[in-house]
């Protein structure tokens, strides 16, 4: 038998699949097919999740494991902040590690435990990095610009400023009121930059942020191969770090950050050595059920074996304890 388990980091929520424990782990094309049913927030399993997180063994020297972040739409994201928190956690536990390296598809990335949220809440310290702001890196294009960095961009919306991350998947970003943040914007360039468009061939993570005061914002995010989340990590990360370049009074490096989301709150610190930019990203790694399974039933993606052994933890609730005792925002 196999387990799976359902996670969350500020509720983006996963799966996470370890295929080490497979005697034939689930070929891409499996995990394509895997990832859009269970995740699927009709029929899917657990009332579906943000993606699925599969656990693969190292591919580097120096790292423990390799994390593949697969959206819900079966597409594959370079990264995902809040899920490599849930990863690390599974693979400090797995391996009996606080500090250690995960592989992701362009860099191995540092993670460590961290000291609990609250009661009940672990909590997980990440690295996010590599950070650029080339066209080539998110890419972008017929925009006029090589970089956005609180950029007048008429062609995606009037009036708004853009600034554009790859850390390393792609971000645009943009400081906002608290109406914009709550108008229809969001929606509509998310939905138009993450279907066919001439500007963003790869899609990209659009996320809207609003400044709460120093070094404490909100940030709401329509993810690619997703749509609305509850809390995108490596948007919050790539949002504090366009704040301290744009807003530079509003945000300090060194020093943590506050990012309120619509599934509670992170910290993020920014550091800068020499010329390159790096983020770390802290915040719960959240364990909400296992499920066990046989491995036949993951290559057949039968749901209803996938329902049938389900154990809860006790952690949600732990969790909203957590959520209940952050400040009230009126957002
Ligand atoms: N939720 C993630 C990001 C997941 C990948 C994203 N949808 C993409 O396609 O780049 C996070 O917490 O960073």
């Amino acid at each position: 038998m196999v387990q799976l388990l359902r996670v969350h980091g500020s509720q983006n929520a996963f799966f996470i699949l370890d295929q080490t424990q497979l005697i034939n782990p689930l070929t891409d094309k499996e995990l394509v097919s895997f990832t859009k049913k269970i995740t699927d927030a009709q029929n899917g399993v657990l009332g579906g999740a943000d993606g699925v997180l599969v656990v693969n063994h190292p591919t580097r020297p120096g790292s423990t494991a390799q994390m593949r972040v697969i959206n819900a739409d079966g597409s594959e994201a370079s990264m995902c902040g809040n899920g490599l928190r849930t990863v690390a956690r599974y693979v400090a536990e797995r391996d009996n590690l606080t500090d250690f390296k995960v592989d992701t598809m362009n860099a191995s990335l540092r993670v460590r435990q961290h000291e609990d949220l609250a009661p009940g809440v672990p909590a997980f310290a990440v690295e996010i990095s590599p950070v650029k702001f080339d066209r080539t890196a998110l890419p972008f294009d017929n925009l006029g610009h090589e970089r956005l960095l609180d950029t007048l961009v008429p062609e995606l919306y009037p009036s708004l400023r853009f600034s554009a991350l790859a850390v390393p998947n792609p971000h645009l970003i943009s400081f906002v009121s608290m109406e914009e943040l709550n108008g229809p914007a969001l929606e509509e360039l998310g939905t138009r930059l993450n279907s066919d468009n001439p500007y963003f061939s790869d899609g990209v993570n659009v996320n809207f942020g609003h400044i709460l005061g120093h070094n404490k914002l909100f940030v709401k995010t329509f993810e690619r191969g997703v749509g609305f989340t509850n809390a995108c990590g490596t948007g919050m990360s790539a949002t504090s770090l366009a704040l301290a370049l744009t807003h530079p009074d509003t945000a300090s490096f060194n020093k943590p950050i506050s990012v309120y989301n619509p599934g509670g709150m992170v910290k993020t610190i920014l550091h800068r050595d020499n010329y390159n930019y790096w983020i770390e990203l802290i915040g719960n790694a959240t364990f909400t059920h296992t499920l066990t399974v046989d491995e036949a039933a993951l290559h057949a993606v039968n749901l209803a074996d996938l329902r049938k052994n389900i154990v809860e933890s006790n952690e949600s609730q732990a969790y909203q304890t957590f959520v209940d005792s952050l400040p009230s925002l009126s957002i």
